[in-house]
């Protein structure tokens, strides 16, 4: 899809440096830039060009920049409602992302005035926007004058048609809005323990989840805690801890984590007392992985490498943690429904479909292979898993079992998970496992 550019200011993030910025301005000029790239380029958060347009500000800019980019994006529909009846004629994006930006703030609750005089400071600095300056103020101004009680008011948030369609075809349009309102709610922090899950809670004051996860209230500085520098956990949302429990490594066994990076199923595997071979074709991806297996002190073999070109074979398990459209991550991650557009679907389902076949070959006879995605559509997931199944006779499918699984994940196929199950417990991101024997 051709994305617009934005016209917006291209200034340094902090034009009058940090200690100088009262307004802060610094913090809210990342956060449009952000915006601005992501709904104008397709550019994700988790890009490196996102660190590089924040760089320059301190950690709490940073954090705030982030914080402020990630809740205009998890509440983007709901601000275009809010907004659509002031607005006759659709402002340029940079214009809008600058308004919904302001808008965020003001429903959630800042100080009205500060953040009308910061937006409209910003739209000031863009050559494309300065002439926008007049609306941006009436427009923040009447939404300062509706208040909090305008933005609890508004509807629900919704997906974008070409995610939201799939999703109700394949769950219904029940299930769709209660995924929607658990992207709405956000994802708590979860941790996957190197050692006994049940001490870690005690020691955090966390939540062990009876899957073995422990869970934070989200906004915890991960890096602050007690035991993260002695590397006695890593971050894991409880749904992504599931794969490596269902391939359920047993000390000494040969496994290869076949996509890897940045590691937290080889951690979890290296863990259990496995061998593990950890195979990624990214290298930043990769440097990650290495830094959790130093800050943890578990071991395994790192290789970079084309997961399709590997030929080492005899491997007692695989675990295929596949690439995909990783919209089962939404919760945490609001860009990707609107920094993408499903273009990229079909090829995935290509390469995981030659990802499995290539992944059979190398398993030792009657070795096993657990082939995950983080996707909410079962053409990443289940169709996947069945047509493997009719592709190579004498491939046998197995229950997918781990300790504490709720009952309603268990599907034909494998364990599907989705944000609006096991509510109880506050959620978990979608995913889909499979376990699957080869032919002894
Ligand atoms: C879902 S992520 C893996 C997450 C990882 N298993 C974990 O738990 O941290 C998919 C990974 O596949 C890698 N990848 C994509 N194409 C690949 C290929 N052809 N060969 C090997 N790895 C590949 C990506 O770099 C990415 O790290």
């Amino acid at each position: 899809m051709a994305r617009k550019h934005t016209g917006a200011a291209r200034k340094p993030a902090t034009a009058a440096g940090e200690g100088e910025d009262r307004a802060g301005l610094g913090p809210r000029r990342a956060a449009w830039r952000l915006l601005n790239a992501v709904t104008g380029e397709g550019m994700l958060l988790s890009d490196a060009r996102a660190a590089a347009m924040m760089a320059s500000l301190a950690p709490e800019g940073r954090a705030r920049a982030q914080r402020l980019a990630t809740e205009t994006l998890r509440h983007l529909t709901r601000l275009d409602g809010w907004l659509g009846p002031r607005l006759r004629k659709g402002p340029p994006l940079a214009v809008r992302n600058a308004l919904r930006l302001g808008a965020l703030e003001i429903g959630q609750g800042e100080a009205g005035h500060g953040v009308v005089n910061a937006v409209v400071a910003l739209v000031a600095e863009g050559k494309r926007t300065e002439a926008y300056r007049s609306l941006v103020n009436a427009v923040l101004r009447g939404l300062v004058e509706e208040g909090p009680e305008g933005w609890e008011r508004l509807g629900p948030a919704h997906l974008p048609d070409w995610l939201r369609q799939p999703l109700i075809e394949a769950w219904g349009g029940a299930a769709v809005r209660g995924i929607e309102a658990a992207h709405l709610a956000g994802a708590a922090l979860d941790l996957s323990a190197k050692g006994d899950p049940a001490a870690l809670a005690e020691t955090l004051g966390g939540r062990l989840l009876p899957t073995g996860t422990v869970r934070l209230d989200a906004g915890v500085q991960v890096t602050a805690l007690p035991g993260w520098h002695e590397g006695e956990f890593w971050v894991q949302d409880a749904a992504a801890a599931l794969p490596a429990r269902v391939l359920a490594a047993q000390p000494g066994e040969r496994v290869l984590d076949l996509c890897a990076a940045p590691g937290g199923k080889t951690l979890q595997m290296a863990a259990m007392g496995a061998e593990v071979t950890a195979l990624d074709l990214s290298a930043p991806r990769l440097e990650r992985l290495r830094d959790n297996i130093a800050r943890t002190g578990l071991k395994a073999r790192v290789l970079q490498g084309d997961a399709l070109e590997f030929d080492e074979t005899g491997w007692d398990a695989i675990l295929l943690d596949a690439p995909c459209s990783a919209t089962g991550t939404i919760r945490r991650h609001p860009d990707l429904p609107v920094a993408r557009d499903g273009a990229e679907i079909s090829g995935l389902i290509e390469l995981q479909a030659r990802m499995i076949d290539h992944a059979l070959t190398l398993l030792r006879p009657g070795g096993r292979l657990v082939f995950a995605t983080c996707s909410l559509l079962p053409d990443e997931g289940e169709a996947q898993a069945e047509a493997a199944l009719e592709r190579h006779p004498g491939l046998a499918l197995e229950p997918a079992e781990a300790p504490g699984i709720d009952p309603a994940w268990r599907m034909e196929l494998g364990l599907r998970t989705r944000p609006d199950l096991w509510t109880e417990e506050g959620g978990l991101d979608g995913f889909f496992v499979a376990r699957l024997r080869a032919r002894a």
